[in-house]
């Protein structure tokens, strides 16, 4: 995130100053944005930076225990700089929150520097090789030019220009959001590589007397737990394609000063980080209760895939957080689209009148057709908006103000975001089949995939789309069929498929998901390596149950 930023938000000449150090690993960089008392609210952050014109440096401060900067990866040991955000002050007046380049190490001893005070916040959950750091800053002073100046400037004299849009500050967060959606399909390509792979591997239980024990993947009921999240897998693998164009040109036509897609991406990068986050954080658990005993084994590499991967979930934006922005967008878009604006791409579904289009219960729909189904979703995302905006616009009428009556409305707000961000997933993965250079084979088999993400998708869902009368009961009921009746089918490939992620057995760290399957006499090998097997009998015996056991034997 340290490059990035400074990428985005460095003059030229600070982008010639900075940019090579970091490349050329000379120096180490994290961004420190998170306090104590703060991660989401970022107008609230407490650490100050107040510009001096008689030396035209600015001081940084932690003026309270809460202002510490708190999580900042490898802020702790590693990094010798870090970009910080604080509230910038000039002239007496406070401007917001600024990037600012500080040195916090000695490039010759790697010693902190004055007013730097750093350290590890302590074990967590997981990233255990991280040292997530504190900094805590003490009248420590850096150039005026440390201050990252692509769209805000202090002058020598301390006169402020202010951005052409202050969110721009948060570009660096849209960026990484943008590649969470990346890191939540290649977790969930991770988890069901092991899982399935595995569950080819494990026999267990004798259906009939005398036959052998069949695959656990032959069970239908393995099947129903793994193959939607291997459909979901690769749905977010054509998403992340699809969101990093959409990131690529908005940041192009804000390089080129047009801003008017920043809304748009924030929203949409938003809402995708959280579901897809959300999604895979579930699955996760999903393929490792799948494996039963052997997948609690730190051999089976789940804990730590899991360990690491769940903070996605709260970082970059915690998850709900992050709908909000979303959801705020879409009502903003229903009032746009009601008085006649023109809604961009992503949302411009929201001025269609979708209501008519289908209502639930007429005979004869194919409810396996997914370009008809697609519909659905639509309907479904667009009734949650409308219902949420509605809701937004009634608080206002009873009296509340905008902010208050999107708390109030918040839980359906949050509702609507995800409908919108599923609707958004869904459509994507099946039209990029549809572009997709592939032999009919092969797109038949990713059409099983996309078909079983679609039909399960409603199936769990199926609420929403009966409480809105898009889908009879009986139309939901067969939907759900039409999932379970494809799972077969998609056992055939079910290996080749995880197969085609590549991960090699380095990459994945898992026994259970090893290429070879070779998993009993390689988890028994692993088992060796367990520290308490140094030796036969532990020390531990000498001093706790050795004399535990002698002196109640005595007893007997
Ligand atoms: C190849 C890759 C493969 C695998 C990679 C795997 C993983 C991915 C890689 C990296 C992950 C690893 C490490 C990550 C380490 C973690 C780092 C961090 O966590 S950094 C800190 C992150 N912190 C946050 O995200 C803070 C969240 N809070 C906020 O963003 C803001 O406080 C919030 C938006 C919630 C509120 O903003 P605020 O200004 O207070 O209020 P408001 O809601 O009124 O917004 C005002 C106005 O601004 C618009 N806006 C807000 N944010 C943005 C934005 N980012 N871009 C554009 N616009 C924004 C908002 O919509 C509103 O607009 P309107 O007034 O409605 O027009
Ligand atoms: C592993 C890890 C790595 C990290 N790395 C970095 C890093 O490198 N740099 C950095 O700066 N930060 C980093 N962070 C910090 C991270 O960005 C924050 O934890 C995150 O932004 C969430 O903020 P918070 O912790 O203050 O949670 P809070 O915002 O306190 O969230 C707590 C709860 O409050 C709810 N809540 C908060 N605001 C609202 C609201 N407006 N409406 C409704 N509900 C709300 C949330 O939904 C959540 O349920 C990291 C965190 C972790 C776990």
């Amino acid at each position: 995130m340290f490059i990035p930023t400074l990428e985005r938000q460095c003059t030229s000449e600070q982008r010639e100053k900075f940019l090579p150090l970091c490349y050329d690993y000379r120096i180490i960089g994290t961004y420190a944005q998170t306090e104590l008392g703060h991660g989401t609210f970022l107008r609230g952050l407490e650490t100050t930076a107040h510009y001096d014109p008689n030396t035209q440096e600015f001081i940084l401060n932690s003026p309270t225990i809460s202002s510490i900067k708190w999580w900042p990866g490898a802020l702790g040991k590693t990094s010798t700089h870090a970009v910080v955000l604080a509230q910038l002050y000039t002239l007496g007046k406070c401007h917001g929150i600024h990037p600012f380049v500080v040195q916090l190490r000695s490039l010759d001893d790697h010693k902190p520097l004055r007013g730097i005070t750093v350290g590890d916040i302590g074990p967590k959950m997981g990233f255990g090789p991280n040292d997530n750091g504190y900094l805590k800053l003490h009248k420590h002073r850096i150039p005026r030019t440390n201050m990252l100046m692509k769209y805000s400037q202090v002058s020598p004299d301390g006169t402020y220009t202010k951005p052409p849009r202050s969110t721009l500050t948060y570009g660096t967060m849209t960026f990484v959001r943008v590649l969470i959606v990346h890191g939540s399909a290649i977790a969930l390509a991770k988890a069901s590589t092991i899982a399935i792979r595995y569950s080819a591997v494990r026999r267990q239980s004798e259906l009939r007397p005398g036959e052998p024990e069949p695959q656990i993947l032959s069970y239908p009921t393995q099947q129903h737990k793994l193959f939607p999240l291997l459909a979901t897998a690769y749905a977010f693998h054509f998403v992340q394609l699809a969101m990093m164009k959409i990131y690529t040109d908005v940041n192009d036509q804000i390089n080129n000063s047009n801003f008017s897609r920043i809304q748009e991406l924030h929203a949409l990068s938003s809402g995708l980080k959280a579901f897809t986050s959300w999604v895979t954080n579930a699955g996760l658990e999903v393929c490792r209760m799948s494996c039963g005993g052997h997948g609690y084994s730190q051999a089976s590499g789940f804990p730590r895939l899991y360990a690491d991967f769940t903070p996605s979930c709260t970082y970059e934006g915690e998850n709900t957080v992050l709908m909000l922005q979303s959801a705020r967008y879409l009502v903003k878009c229903v009032r746009d689209a009601r008085s006649g604006k023109t809604l961009p791409g992503t949302v411009s579904y929201l001025s269609e009148d979708v209501s008519a289009v289908h209502s639930g219960g007429s005979s004869g729909r194919d409810l396996s057709n997914l370009d008809f189904l697609i519909s659905l979703y639509k309907q479904r995302a667009s009734n949650q908006v409308h219902f949420a905006s509605d809701k937004v616009d009634r608080g206002i009428s009873a009296g509340m103000d905008l902010v208050g009556a999107l708390n109030s409305a918040s839980v359906h707000l949050v509702s609507a975001a995800k409908a919108h961000s599923h609707y958004f997933i869904a459509k994507t993965f099946v039209e990029s089949l549809k572009l997709l250079k592939a032999s009919s084979e092969l797109q038949n088999v990713l059409h099983q995939l996309a078909s079983v993400y679609v039909f399960e998708g409603i199936a769990q869902s199926s609420g929403d789309f009966i409480e809105d009368y898009i889908l009879s009961g009986s139309e939901a009921k067969t939907i759900r069929q039409l999932a379970v009746d494809l799972l077969p089918l998609i056992r055939v490939n079910a290996v080749s498929l995880v197969d085609a992620f590549s991960f090699r057995d380095e990459v994945l760290q898992s026994v259970l998901g090893r290429y070879d399957g070779n998993v009993y006499e390689n988890l028994f090998k692993w088992a060796q390596n367990s520290p308490l097997n140094k030796t036969d009998v532990h020390p531990s015996y000498h001093k706790y149950l050795g004399p535990l056991l002698k002196r109640n034997q005595s007893k007997l």
